[in-house]
């Protein structure tokens, strides 16, 4: 089969129940998350912690959300840039998209959930937040073991304490005879790390070494890991920003769920991932005013990679 010839992203097992600091299992994984993410900028979480229940929960709320009319879901409004409502655009007519900021806490998922329904959808609510402490746990994991295995597990405590979380709804209309099959164009994230976990219709796409597009598979219990711009200059270049798209090629409405990490506050470019063959090339910034320059930067001309220009020395 040809398809085999295709490159496939390295997988790492979350599932395991010795995965925990300073037990035995601990330490290989964290080089094993640090080589794929240095190789690929991305890599396939198995996570069987997640449940058929919350998983069938988090998609059955995905189609509710996305059945409500265009005017309740442009509700969906933010101060924070590119957390607000995606949609009703002319040039990718398949994609919609919603966000949830803050999605572990009662009080936003909350009052995310009321605005959409305002007399309540306790259902709902329910799913999204079960979904979100699953997905920031694996989140948190990453984050620490990719730490430790560059000696700054110290920085742990500080991004697990000023994490803004994302969690984001992506809905994608089946492509008429008539029109493109794409979903979402290239492009890289502005996160730390993005976790992207697909329904039964496949689409994602990630550039892998050679330039190469490989097709990723859904699974109710894989997740797929991506470097976003923020670590790429938190890493001091070490880790590539995973580029990624979606195409539509299967039958169906597509559904998928994005948890996406930002900090609250300053990214640290920390001495210790500089050395002399391998100066530190990014000054400390603040990841929302990164955000903020992403916005007011992006046209059809923009360089691709933007952390380089805003927090490049
Ligand atoms: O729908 C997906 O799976 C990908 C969404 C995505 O890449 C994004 O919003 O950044
Ligand atoms: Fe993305």
């Amino acid at each position: 089969m040809g398809l085999e010839s295709y490159p496939k992203l390295p997988v790492i097992d979350f599932s395991d129940e010795n995965l925990k600091p300073g037990s035995s299992g601990w330490a290989p994984t964290c080089n094993d998350v640090r080589r794929a993410l240095e190789e690929y900028g991305c890599f396939e979480a198995k996570f069987e912690k997640i449940s058929p229940q919350v998983h069938g929960a988090a998609f059955a709320g995905a189609e509710e959300l996305f059945d409500l009319p265009t005017e309740v879901k442009t509700k969906n409004t933010s101060n924070k840039p590119y957390f607000e409502y995606f949609g009703q655009y002319k040039s990718l007519p398949l994609y919609e998209s919603l966000a949830i900021d803050h999605p572990t806490s009662f009080d936003s998922t909350a009052s995310f959930t009321n605005l959409m329904w305002p007399a309540g959808n306790d259902r709902f609510r329910e799913s999204a937040q079960s979904y979100s402490e699953l997905v920031t746990e694996l989140d948190r994991t990453v984050a620490r073991m990719l730490f430790e295995s560059y000696g700054v597990g110290y920085y742990y405590d500080y991004y697990s304490n000023n994490t803004n979380y994302l969690l984001r709804y992506f809905k994608y209309n089946e492509p008429t005879m008539e029109q493109s099959n794409e979903g979402l164009l290239p492009h890289a994230d502005k996160t730390l790390f993005s976790i992207l976990h697909q329904g039964k219709v496949s689409g994602l796409q990630v550039k892998v070494k050679d330039d190469q597009w490989v097709d990723i598979p859904p699974s109710p219990t894989s997740f797929i890991v991506m470097a976003g711009e923020a670590l790429l200059a938190w890493s001091n270049d070490r880790i590539p920003s995973c580029y990624h798209q979606v195409i539509l090629k299967e039958k169906g409405t597509r559904y998928s769920l994005g948890m996406f990490s930002f900090i609250s506050g300053t990214v640290h470019i920390l001495e210790e991932l500089g050395y002399e063959a391998h100066p530190i090339k990014y000054k400390s910034f603040n990841h929302f005013d990164f955000l903020h320059y992403v916005k007011l930067n992006l046209g059809p001309n923009s360089n691709p990679c933007f952390i380089k220009d805003f927090a490049g020395v």
